[in-house]
């Protein structure tokens, strides 16, 4: 009997004790702390987190501000959606922030800290020095990649066609997804999907299980010491990545028989040649980096769009009579001199990243050292951090009616930034949507080819819009309430294509 209330003293006494440790100052008893909500022991503030962290995530800083804590589990956590300490840390300290926080899924995914998405420093600066030379904007608009493009487009639109003749509707989930796919997997090895592996499907539910949980706050990176309970979890996570993973190995084992420096046919030869040491697996994997951030994110970017063309007929109509007005009527085929002249379509190109921002909470950065920011705001060594993409731009603090999709606020914000912005409102930041609406991040470990991303998606949403009338056959509006993993994506729904005459 004493042995078991000396067991209870002790798990009280345990729980006592983080609770406490969760919920103390961190910046000693009489300088400014960073709010927050409580923090329960064990679990802090997960209790508060639901099916869409994002939008928690909004909720909780109209409460504590633009930067508040709270405990995921076993990590203190900071949450950022303030433009001003937007740019603090992730442009002004960005050294002291240019990590991310280790765990887990991240360590699987990054072959131990040592790949693209998810590596360290050291590994992370020669990494991305050899990698960004490809995905330049010079680079995205050359006449290789925007045949690639082309090429995949074209296939897009076949496909659409068939739908719209047989009149079964079109799913944009599996559709885009083999849009996206292709082109990153043909700008990295030459290949369509099909060439791979005999099911494309089973290649994008492969990204989509490792996207719901590398880096997405999950138990098993939150409460490491329970490990152990989440090993099936784990394995599920490596089945996937080793899926991909030994596809690519294969096409490797393939390539570098016939391999020519002097010729490079992809981007896997450039690294070959490129990359200085003989960590095969390490360049696997950021091949796999390339193509796991190129597909998803633009995939579903794709579906946000489709969807708001649907709820929003006069927006659909209004894009079309722009592209028909610059391209003319009888043009079935829009290219990037056309869609570089569509202020309307950038419009809803950015409306849509702004709205429904694909990756809300980005990727997760961690303090490297104690870090102060702007003077009095203190950030404790190992916070991972978190930036709040879509609480920023959906904030009605820093925007005029954010919760309406309304492309035009784009083309009156470049019209007046030309015409020299006067902003009359007394925050500088107010519908100032360049600095609000960052879906690509910011600084230098930003998105790695918004250039490509804008090309694949604006050449993509013209030609669709130009040869189509998107509808739904069902109930509007279709809800735009989103899926959360890492990125986000519209609830499932298929699209009735009317051919445009
Ligand atoms: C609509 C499309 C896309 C969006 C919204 C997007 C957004 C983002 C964001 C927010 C990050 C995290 C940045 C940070 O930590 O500050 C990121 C990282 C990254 N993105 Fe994108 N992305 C998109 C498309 C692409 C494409 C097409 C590629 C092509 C390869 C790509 C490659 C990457 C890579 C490699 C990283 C990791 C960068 C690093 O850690 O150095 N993304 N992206």
């Amino acid at each position: 009997m004493n042995y078991l209330i000396f067991i209870i003293y002790i798990v009280l006494f345990t729980l006592l004790f983080d609770f406490i440790r969760k919920n103390r100052r961190l910046n000693g008893l009489f300088k400014k702390d960073i709010k927050g909500p409580w923090s329960l022991p064990i679990v802090g503030g997960m209790y508060l987190i639901n099916d869409n962290p994002n939008r928690v995530f909004s909720k909780l800083s109209k409460k504590y501000g633009g930067i508040y804590k709270i405990w995921i589990g076993e990590t203190l956590t900071m949450v950022v959606s303030d433009p001003e300490i937007v740019n603090e840390i992730w442009i002004k300290q960005h050294d002291n922030f240019i990590n991310r926080p280790k765990n887990i899924t991240t360590e699987i995914f990054s072959n131990n800290y040592r790949s693209l998405n998810f590596g360290d420093f050291s590994h992370w600066k020669y990494n991305r020095s050899v990698i960004s030379g490809h995905f330049t904007k010079t680079k995205i608009l050359s006449s290789k990649v925007t045949e690639i493009v082309e090429k995949q487009l074209e296939k897009l639109i076949t496909s659409m066609d068939d739908h719209s003749i047989s009149k079964i509707p079109f799913d944009p989930y599996i559709g885009f997804s083999n849009y996206s796919l292709n082109i990153i997997l043909n700008m990295v090895v030459s290949k369509d999907i099909g060439e791979c592996l005999e099911s494309s499907q089973a290649f994008i539910t492969s990204i989509d299980e490792i996207f719901k949980m590398v880096s997405t706050n999950g138990p098993q990176d939150t409460l490491p010491y329970l490990k152990p309970f989440f090993k099936k979890d784990i394995n599920h996570f490596k089945y996937h990545l080793n899926k991909i993973k030994s596809m690519i190995h294969s096409i490797y084992l393939d390539q570098i028989q016939s391999h020519d420096p002097s010729n490079p046919r992809n981007i896997l030869d450039s690294f070959i040649t490129d990359f200085k040491s003989n960590d095969i697996d390490n360049l696997l994997q950021i091949c796999i980096d390339l193509i796991v951030a190129g597909t998803d994110t633009v995939a579903n970017f794709l579906q946000w769009f489709a969807l708001f063309c649907i709820n929003y007929p006069e927006i659909q109509d209004k894009l079309y009579k722009e592209i028909i007005e610059i391209a003319g009527k009888d043009c079935k085929n829009l290219k990037n001199e056309h869609v570089s002249k569509m202020s309307y379509l950038y419009g809803c190109f950015r409306e849509t990243l702004r709205y429904r921002p694909v990756t809300p909470l980005s990727l997760p950065r961690v303090a490297k050292c104690d870090t102060y920011i702007k003077d009095d705001i203190f950030i404790p060594k190992g916070t991972s951090i978190i930036q709040n993409i879509f609480g920023m731009g959906n904030d009605e603090k820093y925007i005029s009616e954010p919760n309406k999709f309304k492309p035009e606020r784009w083309v009156e914000y470049i019209k007046q930034k030309e015409n020299s912005n006067n902003n009359k409102n007394e925050n500088k930041y107010y519908n100032n949507l360049d600095k609000i609406s960052i879906p690509f991040g910011l600084g230098k470990r930003q998105c790695l080819s918004p250039a490509m991303a804008e090309q694949e998606t604006l050449i993509a949403m013209g030609n669709m819009i130009l040869n189509y009338r998107f509808k739904y056959d069902g109930e509007l509006p279709l809800s735009e309430k989103e899926v959360y993993s890492i990125t986000i994506k519209p609830q499932p729904f298929k699209i009735s294509l009317e051919k445009r005459t």
